[in-house]
C-alpha cells in the first residue's frame, strides 16, 4: 500500500531532507509540498529545490487542498506555523508526524488537545540515537544519586530560533524523571554575574550557535573525581529525515491520541520518560 504524504515547510532545511529520504522510498508518494504563504519560491517543483529529480510536486500554500489528496501530514515548520497545520489537520482528520520545536506552554496544551482528535507523533528528535538516550537518561541518573552535577550543553546552526533546543529540554526531562522531580522546579536556564553557587540538583543548561552546526547534544553527570559525558552529534539532517518517515509507516491505523518516537521506537517504559 501506497501512502500518499503532504509536507509542510517543504523547502525548509528539514523538509528538503525528507524530500531527498523520500525519493528513495517507493511506498512513500509526496502528493503535496507546502511552503509559506508569500514565499517567492511558490510555485517551483520541489525535487527540483531539494536537489533531486523533478517530482511534479509544485511548492504550494493552502492547506486544505494539501490535506484533502493526502493520508498524512509531515510537518517541521516554526512553531507557530506548525500549530496551525495541526488544527487544519485535525478539522480534516489527517494524521501528523510532527517535528517542529520552541512550542510555548500554552501552545503545548493546545497540541495535545488537538491529538484528542487525531493521531499524533511528535518528537523534538527523531534520530535513534538521541531517543536511545532518552530511553537510558532516567536510570543512569538514579544510579548515579543526588551527588552528581548535571549539565545539559546544546550546539546548531545559527539560523536556529528556539533555545535550549527541544531535544536540550526532553534530556532534561527525561533527567530529572531519574530524580523523581519536575523539570521546571529544578532547571537552571542560564548563568550570568553573580548568581551565587550551583544549587543542589540543579539541572544546568547551556546553548551554542555557530555556521552550520547540524545539532549536537552532551549530557554531563559530574561527580567527585570523574565526570561521565553521553553525547550525540548529528552529522547531517538524514537521520531525523529517516526517523520521521519512520513514524509516517508506525502511525498507520493507530488510533486518535499523542505519541513520541519512544513509542515508534518500541522504547517506551513505564513509567513514561516525557
Ligand atoms: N524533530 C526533529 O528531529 C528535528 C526538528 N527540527 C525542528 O524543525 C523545525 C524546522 O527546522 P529547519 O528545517 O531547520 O528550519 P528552516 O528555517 O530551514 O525551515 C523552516 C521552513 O518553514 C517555512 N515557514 C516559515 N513560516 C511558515 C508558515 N507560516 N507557513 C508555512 N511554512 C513556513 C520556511 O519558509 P521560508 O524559508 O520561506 O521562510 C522554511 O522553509 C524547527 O522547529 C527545528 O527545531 C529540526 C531538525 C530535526
Ligand atoms: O533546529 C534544528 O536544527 C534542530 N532542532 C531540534 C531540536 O530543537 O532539538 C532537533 C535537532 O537537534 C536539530
Amino acid at each position: 500500500m501506497t501512502i500518499r504524504l503532504a509536507l509542510a515547510a517543504a523547502a525548509g532545511k528539514m523538509g528538503r531532507a525528507i524530500v531527498a529520504a523520500l525519493s528513495e522510498q517507493p511506498d512513500l508518494q509526496l502528493v503535496a509540498a507546502l511552503g509559506r504563504p508569500g514565499a517567492e519560491n511558490l510555485g517551483e517543483d520541489i525535487g527540483r529545490l531539494a536537489g533531486v529529480a523533478e517530482l511534479g510536486v509544485p511548492l504550494t500554500a493552502p492547506i486544505a487542498e494539501a490535506l484533502a489528496q493526502a493520508d498524512i501530514l509531515v510537518d517541521f515548520s516554526p512553531a507557530d506555523a506548525a500549530l496551525c497545520h495541526l488544527r487544519a489537520a485535525a478539522q480534516a482528520q489527517v494524521p501528523v508526524v510532527l517535528g517542529s520545536t520552541g512550542f510555548s506552554a500554552d501552545q503545548q496544551k493546545e497540541l495535545q488537545e488537538l491529538s484528542t482528535r487525531i493521531p499524533l507523533v511528535a518528537a523534538a528528535n527523531m534520530s535513534v540515537g538521541i531517543n536511545v538516550l532518552l530511553a537510558l537518561l532516567p536510570q543512569v541518573v538514579a544510579t548515579l544519586g543526588e551527588d552528581y552535577d548535571i549539565e545539559i550543553i546544546e550546539a546548531h546552526h545559527n539560523q536556529k530560533r528556539d533555545a535550549p533546543s527541544g531535544t536540550a529540554l526532553a534530556l532534561g526531562r527525561a533527567a530529572a524523571a531519574g530524580r523523581k522531580v519536575e523539570l521546571d522546579a529544578v532547571a537552571c536556564w542560564d548563568r550570568n554575574g553573580s548568581d551565587g553557587l550551583r544549587g543542589k540538583g540543579s539541572i544546568g543548561f547551556a546553548t551554542l550557535r555557530a555556521a552550520d552546526v547540524v545539532g549536537e547534544h552532551s549530557v554531563w553527570l559530574a561527580g567527585a573525581g570523574e565526570r561521565l559525558e553521553l553525547t550525540h552529534r548529528a552529522s547531517s539532517r538524514r537521520n531525523f529525515a529517516e526517523g520521521a518517515l519512520r513514524a509516517v509507516r508506525w502511525l498507520q491505523g493507530r488510533p486518535a491520541g499523542l505519541y513520541d518516537m519512544q513509542d515508534v521506537l518500541g522504547l517506551r517504559r513505564t513509567p513514561a520518560v516525557e
